[in-house]
């Protein structure tokens, strides 16, 4: 099968390498001719230290496109539009993974819905505990793929170092994807202020419940937080080193600014972005979401992140679970 892979960040890269290490052909999409150059030429990858390409690239979306059976989607989610839109034909794509995790904020969209703006083809969405510095490493990874076409796929994603798992739950897979990168942002937050046990732990159990709250508004399943793309990711993401949404918590929680913290890397925290689709989402549907309401503080507002962490413990006492 022939995988066109758009975006040649991290994710993109170590999954094109997973594809070629399961017998598939593949092509890697990346914006930037020097990266191109890298892959094709230097056979470098500059977003996964000593990990060498299997694949080649081509800065030719187009091109990329006509050569793919399945088109999967690896880029942060506020450029997806902007990329897709530079499509013009879609004749040999017979489906579309999306491996990318947020909300649009300009529309409030999910990816799904994002891609359906564009094409009705098969859409399928695959999430889950699943760096790319460590799926680079063939070290043992487990992910949930939900949509159209999964048998096939999971079949042709799954090997010896990457399980992958079906679900009927686009909607709570997406949401589970896109939330779990605000709770890592307070995640990291917590990490800046004193790493402390107890309180990592309460926040990530909180954010669960947060999360699945948000979720259910909008039609995602219970079970679908409990499972791989939920609690699984959020304990991956909240406590990574290898987490860019965690990193900028803890970097901000240190004292350097927003502006600094995104000067300093070309890699994307999608929960800087996804927060604010969150709170807006949030505000219409009526949905109470403290910590995200205390993560758009931190970045937007300039709200000391100690004072959060007070305002988190002073709110009215309650029964722990009332969904
Ligand atoms: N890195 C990881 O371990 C995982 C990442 N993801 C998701 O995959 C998606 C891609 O993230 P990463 O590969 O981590 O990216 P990254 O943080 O490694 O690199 C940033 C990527 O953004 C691209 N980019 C920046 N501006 C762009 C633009 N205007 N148009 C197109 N691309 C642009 C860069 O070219 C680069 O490919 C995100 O939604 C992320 O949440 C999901 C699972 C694991
Ligand atoms: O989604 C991820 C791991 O499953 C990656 O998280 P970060 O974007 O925080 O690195």
């Amino acid at each position: 099968m022939k995988f066109g892979v758009i975006g040649a960040g991290s994710w993109g890269c170590a999954f094109a390498n997973l594809l070629v290490d399961n017998g598939q052909d593949v092509l890697v999409w990346a914006r930037r001719k020097e990266v191109v150059f890298e892959i094709n030429v230097l056979k470098k990858i500059s977003y996964l230290n000593g990990i060498r390409p299997k694949f080649n690239a081509s800065d030719n979306i187009q091109e990329v496109v006509d050569f793919s059976d399945y088109l999967v989607i690896a880029i942060p989610v506020q450029f997806i539009r902007e990329n897709l839109s530079k499509i013009k034909y879609w004749d040999n794509v017979k489906g579309i993974v999306n491996l990318s995790k947020g909300l649009e904020i300009k529309t409030l969209k999910r990816v799904s819905e994002i891609i359906r703006d564009f094409v009705s083809i098969p859409y399928t969405v695959l999430s889950g505990p699943s760096h790319a510095e460590e799926v680079a490493e063939n070290i043992p990874t487990a992910v949930t793929i939900a949509g159209e076409n999964v048998e096939e796929l999971q079949i042709l994603f799954s090997n010896d170092y990457f399980r992958v798992y079906t679900s009927d739950d686009v909607v709570g897979i997406e949401i589970s994807g896109a939330l779990k990168n605000v709770m890592a942002i307070a995640a990291g937050v917590l990490d800046g202020l004193g790493g402390w046990d107890n309180s990592k732990a309460a926040l990530m159990t909180r954010a669960l419940y947060e999360m699945i709250k948000f979720g259910k508004i909008f039609g995602a399943q219970e079970k679908t937080f409990f499972g791989l793309s939920g609690v699984g990711d959020l304990m991956v993401t909240c406590n990574s080193r290898h987490s860019r949404n965690r990193l900028l918590g803890e970097l901000i929680a240190k004292g350097q600014t927003l502006e600094e913290v995104m000067k300093n890397t070309k890699m994307v925290a999608e929960g800087m972005y996804t927060v604010k689709a969150v709170v807006e989402l949030s505000l219409k549907r009526g949905i109470d979401m403290p910590i995200s309401s205390e993560v758009f503080k931190i970045l937007y507002a300039n709200k000391n992140p100690r004072l959060s962490m007070l305002d988190l413990m002073r709110r009215p006492l309650k029964e722990e679970w009332y969904i």
